[in-house]
This record gives C-alpha cells, sequence and structure tokens, in this order.
C-alpha cells in the first residue's frame, strides 16, 4: 500500500552561501523569515509566502576531492553514470539524523552544486508510511524520529526517491502547537504585506529527468505515494506524455498530482479539499532538437532532480513588477511576441494590456478547451476562456541548478505550449551567451546524455 500524503509541508534547498540566498528571499522575492535554527554545526533558515514554505539549509562546502572520496549509493534510483567524476547521491553509510543532528529534517545531501532537493510531505502517521514504503522496497535514509520542544511533538522520516538527489521527509505535525518544527525558533519579524505579491502556494515542481527515465518515475510517484497522472493536454498521448519537437525545442513533458486524504492542511484557494494542490511535472529532453535547458540542467546538476519550481500568484503584473523593482531577473521572450498580432489580441481579450506584459517578460497562453464541467464557468466568451499566466526567473543559485517560477491560472490547468515555446526561445538564447562565453575561456565540457539504469 502506498503513503498517502496529506499536503506538501515545505521544500528543502542546500546551499553553500545561506545568507545570500536568505537575502534573495527575502529582498528579492518577498519572502518572510519565520523560523531559523542555528548550532554549532547547522545553519537551517525558514521563509514563508501563504503556505509555500522553503527551508534553506548550509551546505558543507565540499572540494572535488572529498567528493570523490564518498560512497556512490545509486543501488536502485536514476542517476547518472558512476563513472561521472565529483557525483554522489546521499549520505554516507552509516549516518543518519539519530547521530547526526545537523540537519535536522533532512540529510546533509553531501551534494557537489546548490540543489533543490526535499520535497517534505506531512503525513496521518510516519510508523506506517515507513512500513508500507518499505515494504514496497523503499530506501530510508532516516527511520522513524521523533523531535520535541515545550510546544509537543512532532515524527519524521526521510525516504530516498527514485529520482536523483530528490527525498522526501514525510512529517506527521498533529501534536506539535508550535509555528513549524521542533528545534526553529522563532525570528522577530515585521509581517510583511502581501498585497503586491500575492503569492499563495507552491503550483508545481518540475524534475528534469534523463531521457526515457519517465514512466519508472510516473510509476515510482503512482505505487508508492498514490500520484495519479494529470493530463497536460488533451491530446496527450498516454505513454508519450506531452511531446514539444519542432522548431528547436525537444521536450517531452509528462505530469502528475497527488491528492489530499486529510481533513487537516492550510487552506489554500480550493473550496473542495479533495483539489490536488501542487503538482509534479517530469521534464525529458528528446534528442532531435539539439541540446537543451534540460541537458544544460542535468549537467550543471551533475544529474537529475529539481529544475525549478511554480509559484502561484494571484496577480502576475504587481508581483513581476515589485520583484523585479526589487532586483529578480526574469527571463523575457523576443519582443516580437508581444507584437504578433493574434498574441496581442489574446493578451487584450484576457484583459491585460500587452505592453505591461512585455514589461515584465509576462507569457500569456489560452487554453483552447471549454469550460465544460466547472461550475464556476462564467456566461461571456471572453470569461469562459482560461487562461494561463507565467514568467520564469534567470538561475537562482551560482550554477544554472535551479530556478523559480511565477505562475497565475485563470482556469487553465496544464502548461501553455505557447509559453514553453517563448520560454524556451528566451532560455535558449541566454544559454548560447553562457556557452559561448564559456567556450570563450575554454572550459566547455559536453558530457554524453545520461540514461537510467538499475531501475
Ligand atoms: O511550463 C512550465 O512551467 C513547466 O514546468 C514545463 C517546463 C519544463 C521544463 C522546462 O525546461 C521548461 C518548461
Ligand atoms: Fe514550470
Amino acid at each position: 500500500m502506498a503513503a498517502y500524503l496529506s499536503r506538501l509541508h515545505h521544500i528543502s534547498l542546500h546551499v553553500t552561501n545561506v545568507d545570500k540566498i536568505a537575502y534573495e528571499l527575502v529582498s528579492k522575492f518577498k519572502f518572510n523569515l519565520f523560523v531559523a535554527r542555528l548550532t554549532e554545526k547547522s545553519k537551517q533558515l525558514a521563509f514563508r509566502k501563504g503556505a509555500a514554505v522553503f527551508v534553506v539549509n548550509e551546505r558543507p562546502n565540499m572540494s572535488p576531492l572529498e567528493l570523490n572520496g564518498v560512497t556512490l549509493s545509486t543501488e536502485r534510483g536514476i542517476s547518472p553514470s558512476e563513472s561521472e567524476p565529483g557525483w554522489t547521491n546521499n549520505i554516507q553509510p552509516g549516518e543518519n539524523n539519530d547521530k547526526d543532528p545537523n540537519c535536522l529534517y533532512d540529510v546533509h545531501p553531501h551534494y557537489p552544486v546548490d540543489t533543490a532537493s526535499n520535497v517534505c510531505f506531512e503525513v496521518e502517521d510516519v510508523e506506517r508510511s515507513f512500513k508500507s514504503l518499505r515494504n514496497l522496497g523503499c530506501d530510508f535514509l532516516v527511520p522513524p524520529t521523533e523531535v520535541c520542544d515545550d510546544k509537543g511533538l512532532v515524527t519524521y522520516s526521510v525516504v530516498k526517491s527514485i529520482l536523483g538527489n530528490v527525498n522526501h521527509t514525510l512529517v506527521d505535525t498533529s501534536k506539535y502547537k508550535g509555528s513549524f518544527l521542533p528545534g526553529f525558533q522563532e525570528v522577530e519579524n515585521v509581517a510583511k504585506s502581501t498585497e503586491s505579491c500575492p503569492i499563495t502556494h507552491f503550483d508545481h515542481i518540475t524534475y528534469a529527468c534523463p531521457r526515457r527515465c519517465t514512466p519508472q518515475v510516473m510509476s515510482w510517484y503512482e505505487r508508492h505515494f498514490g500520484f495519479q497522472r494529470f493530463f497536460i493536454d488533451s491530446n496527450e498521448d498516454v505513454d508519450e506524455g506531452y511531446v514539444l519537437n519542432k522548431e528547436g525545442i525537444g521536450l517531452r513533458l509528462t505530469a502528475m498530482e497527488y491528492w489530499k486524504c486529510s481533513e487537516t492542511g492550510i487552506e489554500l484557494p480550493f473550496t473542495d479539499k479533495k483539489q490536488p494542490d501542487c503538482k509534479f511535472v517530469i521534464a525529458e529532453s528528446l534528442p532531435e532538437q539539439g541540446r537543451n535547458q534540460v541537458d544544460t540542467f542535468l549537467e550543471q546538476h551533475r544529474g537529475p532532480g529539481i529544475q525549478h519550481i511554480g509559484l502561484y500568484t494571484q496577480d502576475i503584473v504587481s508581483t513581476a513588477q515589485t520583484m523585479g523593482q526589487a532586483g529578480v531577473h526574469f527571463f523575457s521572450p523576443p519582443p516580437a511576441y508581444y507584437t504578433e498580432v493574434g498574441k496581442q489580441q489574446e493578451m487584450e481579450d484576457a484583459g491585460y494590456d500587452p505592453q505591461m506584459l512585455s514589461r515584465h517578460g509576462i507569457l500569456l497562453d489560452t487554453d483552447l478547451r471549454q469550460a465544460q464541467t466547472d461550475p464556476s464557468c462564467q456566461t461571456t466568451d471572453t470569461q469562459k476562456k482560461r487562461y494561463l499566466l507565467q514568467v520564469f526567473t534567470k538561475p537562482i543559485f551560482s550554477e544554472d541548478t535551479f530556478f523559480l517560477e511565477l505562475i497565475e491560472r485563470r482556469g487553465a490547468s496544464g502548461f501553455g505550449e505557447g509559453n514553453i515555446q517563448a520560454l524556451w526561445r528566451s532560455v535558449q538564447a541566454y544559454m548560447d551567451t553562457e556557452r559561448a562565453e564559456t567556450e570563450a575561456q575554454g572550459e566547455n565540457i559536453t558530457p554524453e546524455p545520461k540514461h537510467c539504469h538499475n531501475a
């Protein structure tokens, strides 16, 4: 039996320079630092915006020499070739948080680059989830462990996923009254107004995955966490996923979602508790169209993992404007995107000023499927259409191993093909420039495409 998840609790980032990412999240992305765990050996800071919580962990800065000495742990997962230098999947044998509380509610990934590597879920019963997942053959990095302070007790456990360095902490906070987790101290903070940046939750998490590995990743999440397939497009092939394979874009997208089964959980802007919240998108690059941003991620991240996270906002224009003014760098599609006759009309029909969208690099896509079953469906033509607005940030870590996205959904639940194409072109142009610069410095490394093994 699978472990059923109540809700997404937080996402963990592991970075060498916590202060830099803290600055980015607070000053630029308008998150609130609300709790911290600072010990001699560790620095863990938690940032919140609506229901979206990031825990930023200080990552030991290891030299390539040290990294090569770490035992590989790749028995089951999808990871790059073992011969690749600098690769390590996770903790060293024998190390776990019982003995090494440096990184509470997670493990030190001993990973060579900054990475977003843990998606923590709230579950109703950690012990039961642990037993069922272990019976299904999962590797646990931390067995069920209790942590308490004067506000109560939580139980957690950390399970290794099938994909690269991605782990999942499972936590039960039902017996805890504090504002986050035991061991974290509240930080004196003036709660900032959310008016100009109304981010409410994580909309989706996108994995970059090696070629032909999507089915294994899908079935792992179905089998272990009860995830279900989410069809991005009505014409999407069950086996092939949503394929974009033309004009230089070679991408296979497959999405999945989980269903909340608990009465607990933060109120999200869904009235029906059976609604899924955060989706998981698996992105795989297709070889025919040449190198692309998924390949770049796999190379720079030294393996598969979390490529980006979509933050849901109720007002993308004001959010992008505020963040842009604070110094967030967004990708902008080629200017022609906003002046195409059809596009301009589409934006105006949706009630947006194309120049305003252009100023912030915001992409708009119309979902051509009509609202059939949605009871909130309005009557006029304009309101019947479903829109999706997105804007993508430039990498926020020092290497191209993670970025954020703002997304506003006006009825559309998928991922716009038009938006992905526009994004792709802008990212491609950025990558080409970066690559040219790297080549000029004589540091160009082009590894073989990565394949999965040992499923
Ligand atoms: O459109 C989105 O937000 C996605 O998440 C799909 C996606 C996946 C990978 C990419 O490199 C670009 C786009
Ligand atoms: Fe996305």
